[in-house]
């Protein structure tokens, strides 16, 4: 067990985990020294074979390295070296190695398959060695035999390092040729001289342990070949054992004390082993160097496994998009209860003043109702109708303010808080959609309250200029008669900057004008805005100049006025009379939707709308829009005719983000600021989360299936980005445009035209009814619009 205990101690103390074991050498040598026939030979074979047996052992339990055995064996005849490995009797020369010491040249060296293998080779080395008979021993061994075994091991985690990265031990097995006194061997002739040089070998290592003992003075290693050989070994630099064997006979007495002698010189040899690093300066540097470069190559595997980069920056992206959707949620919570709390003021003043007014309302429309035609009346009562008039004066800047005083006026709860986000880009489809709903409510309301209320008033006001935004002026209740009531009878009355003008216009002529008034609003130029509010500010500018233009032209310029001002569901006022006689017909002819009865009345619609769709396509690539958007968009709407005023939002929506990124502008949206720069980025990113969603959302035939049909080949390794970067680039090609929304449908989850996504677009003309979620988008919606 020594050998397999020394050669631990060795792989402990060089294998330290990461790094490569750099060669070396540890020596171990034993030997047994005696007077002939006293038993060397019997003791070393034992000796030999247990060891060896020890090291298979030792290597049987440490499978986490590998060893290689090597074993060579010489015997010292005459002084001559012999290789028992080899047929050839040649003496081999002895060579000194800077590094290594003395070398035999042309040693063999057979590396160790097996235990059987050494049993071989050990019978081998019986065989040639020199054997003689004497008086003492029928098989005297004439020569001295060395047994080297030398084991190279390393740890198989550094399979591929050089041999200069494993550990080497050898071991010399040493049986000396016993010193004998001639006198009782009574040899002659060739005894007579092998046993000379057998007793001069053997006074040079009795000499060489002596000088050891003392440290002093020259060391004669190199009078025999034997020391010379054994200098590393003896030296020092090894651990050594000596076995000394004595012949209990009383007529060997002599020899006995001389080895004796010899024992207790050797014990006095102070050995110290240590292990021995053979990698020379370019051996080293040759070796830092690979493990460097294993180091680097490992460092970028895991970095393309593992992309460090980007899974911090997609984890700061989603923080920000969950702080963002926080925010959100927090702004609606607190823009509802603001609502509510404004709600139940209102009904409690609507309950104090116009009992009878609130039953009908309620009736109908409940809550709601107290918003859309009593907003006034609220903010009388509560004293914020001076705060609308200051929202005028924020929204309007000067002249021209009409849609402002509408714009903080009409719409449900929200609007009242008029310093809230109403005057941002993404409210403007919510704003449009709750001014449209409020239209249509108040038509609604108007024929259920000239059914069952028979005279009840409903008001909405026209102002051209904030300064004419009296209360006096312009409010008129149940119990006040207007000016308008006398000319009710023919229908309604539009009043403008206090000149209130019948109007008897007939649904064919109201119709008429509709398209006149859309396509001219959306073909004025836009002014350049810094902000939605601008933006908002221009429509009114807008419907302002189109109104005055309309003027021009007389009665059926009021019915255009009148129209575009239902179509940017702007707040005209409209008042009936206590005694009109309006019928149900007329106020649906202007109340209704007016793009469903666009849409219904347009005799080139389906071309129309394939040339609104195209250039919409090509604003969303200009703009960078999100792909799931435009996705949503153009699968929601499909050529419907009440699908126009959809669009014609959008396309102004598109358009002014579009002037605004060419001015180096930036637009305000979700309280985040967008830039073109920004919008790039978050489509890039968006591009990303889609192409990640291939693998999962899709199966392996349909991924390929759409390779094909995209005409990406399925070995290429990059087909996912580059199908995905194609998705909604091609704006000329609109059959690859369908085909690009049903990929992103298909990735983000199915679309159905159904009403909530209407409502996602805050594009819903319906009557809503009160509740929390039904007002504009709510905070997820939001989010894909
Ligand atoms: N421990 C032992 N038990 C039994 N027999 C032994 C023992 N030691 C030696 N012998 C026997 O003694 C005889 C001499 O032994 P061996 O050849 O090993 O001596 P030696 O010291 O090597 O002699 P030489 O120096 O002449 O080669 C052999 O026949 C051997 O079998």
């Amino acid at each position: 067990s020594i050998w397999g205990g020394l050669l631990h101690e060795a792989g402990v103390r060089r294998s330290s985990k990461g790094s490569c074991i750099f060669g070396c050498k540890w020596h171990q040598l034993i030997f047994a020294y005696g007077q002939t026939s006293s038993g060397k030979t019997y003791a070393m074979s034992g000796i030999t074979e247990y060891a060896v047996a020890d090291i298979y052992n030792y290597i049987e339990k440490h499978r986490e390295r590998e060893f290689v055995m090597k074993f060579s064996a010489i015997e010292i005849y005459n002084e001559s070296v012999r290789d028992l490995l080899s047929e050839d009797s040649t003496p081999l020369r002895l060579l000194d190695d800077p590094e290594r010491g003395t070398v035999i040249e042309k040693l063999i060296e057979e590396t160790l398959r097996d235990w059987n293998h050494f049993t071989e080779l050990i019978a081998l080395c019986e065989t040639q060695r020199q054997i003689g008979e004497t008086t003492l021993n029928d098989a005297s061994s004439r020569s001295h035999q060395i047994l080297r075994l030398t084991i190279q091991s390393s740890a198989l985690e550094f399979q591929g390092c050089d041999k200069s990265s494993s550990l080497v031990a050898s071991v010399n097995f040493v049986d000396l040729a016993g010193s004998e006194r001639v006198s009782q061997t009574n040899s002659a002739g060739t005894r007579l001289k092998e046993g000379s040089h057998i007793n001069r070998s053997l006074l040079t290592l009795g000499t060489v342990i002596r000088k050891l003992r003392g440290r002093n003075g020259h060391i004669p290693f190199r009078d025999s070949k034997l020391t010379r050989i054994l200098q590393s070994s003896l030296g020092g630099n090894a651990r050594t054992a000596i076995i000394c064997t004595m012949s209990p006979a009383r007529s060997h007495v002599e020899q006995s004390r001389n080895t004796l002698l010899f024992a207790s010189c050797a014990k006095e040899v102070v050995t110290n082993a240590q292990v021995n690093v053979v990698v020379s300066d370019k051996a080293l540097v040759k070796q830092l160097e690979k493990e460097v470069s294993r180091l680097e190559s490992e460092l970028r595997n895991l970095s393309m496994s593992h992309p460090i980069s980007d899974s911090t920056a997609l984890l700061r992206e989603k923080d920000l998009q969950i702080e963002m959707l926080k925010k959100e949620v927090e702004e609606v919570t607190r823009k509802l209860d603001y609502a509510q709390s404004r709600m139940k003021d209102m009904a409690q003043v609507v309950e104090d003043d116009v009992p009878h007014l609130r039953e009908s309302m309620d009736l109908h429309y409940p809550k709601l109702s107290m918003d859309l035609h009593y907003p006034k009346l609220s903010a009388r009562k509560t004293g914020d109708f001076e705060n609308q008039q200051e929202n005028l004066n924020v929204l309007s800047d000067g002249e021209d303010s009409i849609g402002s005083f509408h714009a903080s006026q009409h719409s449900d709860g929200y609007s009242f808080s008029s310093d809230e986000n109403l005057f941002q880009l993404p409210d403007l489809e919510k704003n449009l959609s709750i001014r449209s709903a409020s239209m249509r409510l108040s038509i609604a309301n108007m024929d259920a309250l000239s059914n069952e209320s028979n005279g009840l008033i409903t008001n909405t006001h026209t102002h051209s200029n904030q300064t004419d935004l009296n209360p006096k002026d312009t409010w008129i209740d149940s119990n006040t008669p207007s000016p308008a009531a006398n000319t009710a009878n023919s229908g309604l009355t539009v009043v403008d900057n206090g000149d209130k003008k019948d109007l008897n216009l007939s649904s064919s002529e109201l119709k008429e004008d509709k398209v006149y008034t859309l396509n001219h609003i959306a073909n004025h130029e836009t002014k350049s805005l810094d902000s939605y509010t601008n933006f908002v500010d221009h429509s009114q500018n807008v419907e302002s100049s189109t109104r005055k233009e309309t003027e021009r032209n007389g009665l059926k310029g009021k019915a255009m006025e009148h129209k575009s001002l239902n179509l940017m569901a702007d707040h005209e006022i409209i008042e009936k009379g206590t005694n009109s006689m309006i019928t149900t017909k007329k106020f649906k002819d202007v109340g209704l939707d007016p793009m469903q009865v666009e849409g219904e009345n347009h005799s080139n619609w389906p071309s129309e709308f394939k040339r609104l769709q195209k250039e919409i396509v090509e604003l969303w690539d200009a703009n960078n829009i999100s792909l799931i958007h435009r996705t949503y968009f153009f699968l929601l709407f499909k050529g419907d005719p009440s699908d126009y005023i959809y669009m014609e939002v959008e396309l102004r929506r598109l358009s002014y983000i579009k002037q605004t990124f060419s001015q180096g502008n930036q637009i305000v949206e979700n309280g985040h600021t967008l830039t073109s720069t920004s919008s790039i980025k978050k489509l890039r990113r968006e591009r990303r989360m889609l192409r990640k969603k291939i693998r999962r959302r899709l199966s392996k035939s349909e991924r390929e299936n759409m390779y094909l049909k995209w005409g990406l080949r399925l070995s290429s390794k990059h087909k996912r980005s580059q199908l995905v970067k194609g998705l909604w680039s091609d704006t000329k090609d609109m059959h690859r445009v369908g085909e690009s929304a049903a990929i992103v449908a298909k990735l983000v989850g199915s679309v159905e035209p159904n009403q909530a996504l209407k409502e996602m677009f805050g594009l819903n003309f319906a009557p809503r009814p009160t509740s929390k979620k039904s007002i504009g988008c709510t905070a997820s919606m939001k989010h894909i619009c």
